[in-house]
């Protein structure tokens, strides 16, 4: 419950709607309720009356047409602005979701188990399961409660002993069921919930890995996984089911046992005298009770699935209320232009065993400097201080003398492009992709960023030119071509700083030639922090340093 209670902001957002889609809904059940109500009374006081007697139609008829346009009237009403209500609530969910998550983005992975087919799973099935509470579980329940009251208030005056029964069913299908199904579904719909996820993070991996879980003979273990997950979601939904039906028998049986109620006390109330109750009348009031417990199935369905939508808050509320490792300071203080200067930065992943341990480094503006070592020695963990993907443990990173961690985090990143190893060409056309490192850049900038990244021949000979469009992951582009597109649109972004790591890895070693040949023209007034393990030609930067036993030195140009 305290989980659900994390959405109450974007719920509260769409409150005016669901009030409305709620209101719209108890009309619809006050009409269907009258209209049975008044249809019983009036098709048996006609049978009783007879054929060529004196009875009034007139009415009666206008109050069934009145009632019947008033149902369909405000039921498409209902569905109209509950839809656009809950339509409305699935964006605002998705947006809160993924606003908390951008922040979190670098530490996902770190210390905890949440893989990106978890993730995803979390912002589409958690939020569908969240977002549909309302419809599917509390406007079905809340009406039925409201609305039989009033039918047994309206009875009481008739026939007072059925009204008590008719009220003591009402708050047992409407409160005792729902409650009890809720309670029954919980164990399921958290089952469903975790087996959901684990379909979408087998099938995600399989799809991703699936070049090399063919060749390394692991299908068969990867279809396993997809049937095994499948398998279990499918006992979960039958147990989330079984819960819904029970809890739709059990409405049932209530029923029965109220609308036997009202009938014997109806046909004891039945009678000859002044006042006495009629059998139209009798008839009338047990169709009305019959429509009540007729829209409260529904609600004993709905009950099942709130289990599902409270493990669904649950895993949501996980993500929206982690505390990012980095946050923004309340008043960010300016960016100036000037040297980045690392000053006595320590940093540990581990407190025993430190990544860096005292680096200081002044890197003048317009400079090009590399930083080599071996495989694992820290050379992205320093890339991702001055990203501030991390605060270091002591020492400071300046930008023009400012401390990077008392600016925005936006600001800092607009200062500086990256391309990274693992740096994604996303869904879109080469355009697109290019335009992510300045919006504002026309054809000619995006082909001199691309003959920067000896990407301009490939283009200029593809039908579509730079509208190509390139698939899922760049799928449609080797991997080399992928890496230089990326580094194309590094270069394209008005960053005065360009921080590449490993910018030339699977690039065949005439075009790593070529463009570490390049670099120099390509980000000439830029300051560039390069990390890499490829041979550095003469000119290709200013100064090299290698990252040893977590401080840098100088090392041979
Ligand atoms: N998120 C993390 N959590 C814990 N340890 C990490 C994390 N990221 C990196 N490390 C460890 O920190 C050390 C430095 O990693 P880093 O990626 O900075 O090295 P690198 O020099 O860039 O390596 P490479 O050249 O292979 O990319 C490694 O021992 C690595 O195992």
């Amino acid at each position: 419950m305290h989980a659900l209670l994390a959405f109450r902001k974007p719920f509260a957002r769409r409150a005016g709607r669901l009030a409305l889609a709620l209101v719209l809904a108890a009309v619809t059940l006050a009409a269907g309720i009258g209209l049975l109500g008044v249809s019983g009374w009036f098709i048996t006081a006609c049978a009783l009356a007879g054929a060529g007697s004196m009875f009034n139609f007139l009415g009666p008829s206008a109050m069934v047409r009145g009632l019947s346009l008033l149902r369909i009237v405000a039921r498409y009403g209902e569905r109209l602005v509950g839809h656009d209500a809950t339509l409305g609530l699935l964006a605002d969910l998705r947006a809160f979701v993924f606003r908390a998550l951008i922040p979190l983005a670098p530490f996902l992975t770190r210390g905890r188990d949440w893989t990106s087919g978890d993730i995803v799973s979390r912002l589409t099935a958690d939020v569908d399961a969240l977002d549909t509470l309302f419809l599917t579980a509390i406007t079905p329940a809340l009406t039925v409660l409201l609305l039989g009251l009033a039918v047994a208030a309206l009875m009481a005056g008739a026939i007072p002993a059925a009204a008590l029964v008719v009220a003591c069913g009402v708050v047992i299908v409407a409160i005792v069921v729902p409650l009890v199904t809720v309670r029954r579904g919980r164990k399921p719909g958290r089952a469903v919930v975790a087996a959901s996820a684990e379909v979408r993070a087998a099938v995600l991996d399989g799809l991703d890995g699936h070049t090399d879980l063919a060749a390394l003979g692991a299908l068969d273990e990867a279809r396993e996984r997809v049937r095994a997950a499948s398998a279990a979601l499918s006992a979960a939904r039958l147990g989330q089911i079984r819960a819904g039906a029970d809890g739709a028998l059990a409405v049932q049986v209530v029923a029965g046992v109220v609308l036997t109620g009202v009938l014997w006390f109806g046909l004891t109330g039945l009678g000859a005298g002044e006042g006495a109750l009629s059998g139209p009348v009798l008839v009338g009031w047990l169709l009305a009770g019959f429509a009540i417990f007729e829209a409260a199935g529904p609600a004993a369905r709905g009950a099942s699935r709130v289990g599902a939508a409270m493990a669904a808050a649950a895993r949501l509320a996980a993500l929206t209320e982690a505390k990012p490792v980095v946050r923004d300071p309340q008043r960010p203080a300016a960016l100036p232009d000037g040297a980045i200067v690392f000053d006595d930065v320590r940093f540990a992943y581990d407190p025993a065993r430190p990544v860096l341990d005292g680096v200081s480094l002044t890197v003048s503006p317009g400079e090009r400097v590399a930083i080599v070592g071996p495989s694992g020695i820290g050379k992205s963990t320093l890339v991702n201080l001055l990203l501030r993907l991390d605060d270091p443990q002591a020492g400071a990173i300046r930008i023009g003398g400012a401390d990077i961690r008392d600016v925005a985090q936006a600001e800092l990143h607009r200062r500086i492009a990256l391309m990274s190893q693992d740096t994604p060409v996303f869904l879109g056309s080469v355009r697109d992709n290019l335009l992510i490192g300045d919006p504002a850049a026309d054809d000619a900038a995006c082909f001199r960023a691309l003959a920067a990244a000896r990407l301009e021949g490939f283009v200029r000979s593809l039908p579509s030119g730079l509208d190509t469009w390139l698939g899922e992951a760049g799928r449609t582009l080797s991997v080399g071509q992928a890496r230089r597109l990326c580094l194309a649109r590094a270069l394209l972004s008005p960053a005065p700083v360009i921080v590449l790591d490993e910018p030339t890895s699977s690039l065949d070693h005439e075009t790593e030639s070529g463009f570490l040949a390049d670099l120099a023209t390509a980000t000439q007034g830029r300051t560039v922090v390069m990390v890499t393990h490829a041979h550095l030609p003469h000119g290709a930067v200013d100064r090299v340093l290698k990252l040893d036993g977590g401080r840098l030195l100088p090392a041979a140009a």
